[in-house]
């Protein structure tokens, strides 16, 4: 059996994922992590601060990592000197966060880092770098929706979104909203963050030219379908060679 331990073990992606772990015939749930000790699926939770000593009393073979930016720089960080693998999802980190990270794995742990584990965005974002390379000319904006209590913005995904359509057409300046006399529209990436109620994470990418306009959308209706992707993902890193993996990776979508 792989085992796990659940950092952001009480949050909701925590409590998702931690109870398809107990489901999953191949992994065990052996502990979590959140900013207060507890418990969830019969194991033991502790708090933050006590990561490093109790990794190394259940030597699990996989951390996952759902929490909030700052503190999964932290946690990836114990993972990588104790040797265990990391799953990521958590989002909002700033490039100085992110080349941390990469430095705390490279070479040491293998790693899963994703900002959505869902299949059906991580097939979206495909459809979406297709449509950037053939509609370069078009206006392109991106929407995302997500619910009352999400720290970040945009989301991961949605930066990742704008990362592929830049790698297509190259770079361009992201406009976060218009107000006020703004003029003609120029060659910019028009960005635009909805928050409100339980959405659970709407992405949609809108390429509008003369006398059409072409909207991909992926709409997620259950955080199930980011922890099963997750699921997936802790199966296939054990024993890995160290170094950054993508969903892409997981699901042989590696071109
Ligand atoms: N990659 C993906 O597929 C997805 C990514 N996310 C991302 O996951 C993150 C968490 O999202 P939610 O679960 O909705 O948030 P949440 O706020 O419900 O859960 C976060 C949990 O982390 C805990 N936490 C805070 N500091 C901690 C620390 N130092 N160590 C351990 N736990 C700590 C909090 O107490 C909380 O229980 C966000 O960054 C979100 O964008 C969310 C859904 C899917
Ligand atoms: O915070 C969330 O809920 C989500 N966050 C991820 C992101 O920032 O893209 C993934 C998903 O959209 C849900």
């Amino acid at each position: 059996m792989i085992k796990v331990v659940m950092c952001g073990a009480l949050g909701r992606m925590g409590t998702k994922i931690g109870g398809l772990v107990v489901d999953s015939p191949d992994l065990e749930l052996v502990g979590g992590v959140d900013i207060k000790s507890g418990s969830f699926y019969g194991v033991e939770v502790v708090e933050s601060s006590n990561i490093d000593n109790f990794l190394k009393e259940k030597k699990p073979d996989v951390l996952i990592d759902f929490t909030v930016a700052s503190a999964a720089v932290e946690n990836i960080k114990a993972a990588s000197r104790n040797g265990v693998a990391v799953i990521v999802g958590t989002t909002g980190f700033s490039e100085a966060q992110a080349e941390e990270i990469s430095n705390a794995i490279e070479g040491k742990i293998p790693a899963v880092i994703s900002s959505n584990f869902s299949l059906g965005v991580n097939i979206f974002w495909k459809l979406v770098r297709e449509a950037a390379k053939q509609l370069k000319d078009y206006d392109i904006e991106v929407i995302e929706a997500h619910h009352h209590f999400k720290k970040d913005a945009p989301s991961g995904t949605a930066r990742t979104i704008i990362d592929i359509i830049k790698e297509e057409v190259g770079e361009r300046d992201e406009m976060y909203g218009r107000k006020g006399m703004v003029g003609e529209r120029g060659n910019e990436i028009g960005v635009h963050v909805i928050r409100g109620g339980d959405i659970i994470g709407d992405h949609t990418v809108l390429f509008a030219g003369n006398d059409e306009v072409i909207e991909l959308t992926h709409r997620a209706y259950d955080r199930t379908v980011f922890a099963h992707g997750v699921i997936r993902s802790a199966s296939w890193i054990y024993n890995k060679q160290p170094g950054v993996y993508s969903m892409e990776d997981v699901m042989g979508f590696k071109e």
